[in-house]
């Protein structure tokens, strides 16, 4: 018995071309990547997850990124619409795949702008980033949507980051791990701990103890072993140079 389907989608080879907002440019190692990619679905399907994998979108260089075309909750699948118009076209196949996996499917629709990465479910909390490329009426929708399953949304301005999940997750407990400097942390109404690495902020409960984190964020995977998780270390470098972290490779749909 698995834990539940981790959606997760194929780099294609424009991948070098993915957008980078807040970081300079840098070459981008599509082989190395696609190694990357092979070990993070390896580390899901060994923490008991099965792994289904989106239709590939080889013409839209960051849809490897699938976190951002849909936010699950409980049987609610809403597909989102990116806050970069390049990657709207990434919805399609995410749709498909949700409504094979028998989800209901709605939408953010226009004007409402919304990126899965700053989406943060905690509970029955969800902090949703309003930055770049979610935007107020992005918020609202949502905030609609996941009221039908008793979450309560909680708008949380960014600073100069791309999104809310690229500066705080949570661990298993619900201790918030966070680069506080980057948003506004105040927003979110409970302490955070603040981590000393980028990556630290980017952690991914995948059941049990089980943490899954980057290999850039050594520190902070021995802190998650301190708090009495099991870190789950994946390397993924060529993911981060685009602005990429482990959240927004997968999308977690526990088994109902
Ligand atoms: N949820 C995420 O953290 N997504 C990362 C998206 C990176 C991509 N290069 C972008 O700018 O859209």
């Amino acid at each position: 018995m698995t834990r539940g389907i981790a959606l997760v989608r194929r780099p294609g080879d424009r991948l070098t071309d993915g957008l980078v907002t807040h970081i300079a440019r840098s070459d981008v190692d599509v082989a190395r990547a696609r190694r990357q990619h092979e070990a993070y679905r390896a580390a899901l399907a060994e923490a008991g997850w099965e792994v289904r994998e989106v239709a590939p979108a080889d013409d839209c260089p960051d849809a490897v990124f699938v976190e951002d075309t849909v936010v699950v909750c409980d049987d609610l699948a809403v597909l989102t619409r990116p806050g970069a118009p390049q990657r709207r076209p990434e919805i399609a196949g995410t749709e498909k795949t949700v409504r094979e996996a028998g989800l209901e499917v709605v939408r953010v629709e226009a004007p409402g702008t919304l990126d899965g990465g700053d989406v943060l479910q905690v509970g029955t909390t969800v902090y949703v980033g309003l930055g770049g490329r979610t935007d107020e009426e992005g918020v609202a929708q949502l905030g609609a949507r996941l009221a039908t399953r008793g979450r309560t949304v909680v708008p949380v301005p960014l600073r100069a980051v791309l999104h809310l999940k690229s500066a705080v997750t949570a661990l298993p407990d619900g201790t918030l791990l966070a680069l506080p400097e980057l948003f506004d942390a105040a927003a979110l109404g409970q302490p955070v701990r603040a981590v000393d690495e980028e990556a630290g902020c980017h952690v991914v409960p995948l059941g049990d103890d089980l943490v899954l984190l980057a290999a850039s964020a050594p520190r902070t995977a021995a802190l998650v072993a301190e708090l009495g998780f099991t870190p789950v270390v994946v390397d993924i470098s060529e993911y981060e140079k685009l602005e990429g972290c482990v959240t927004c490779l997968s999308v977690l749909i526990p088994r109902g």
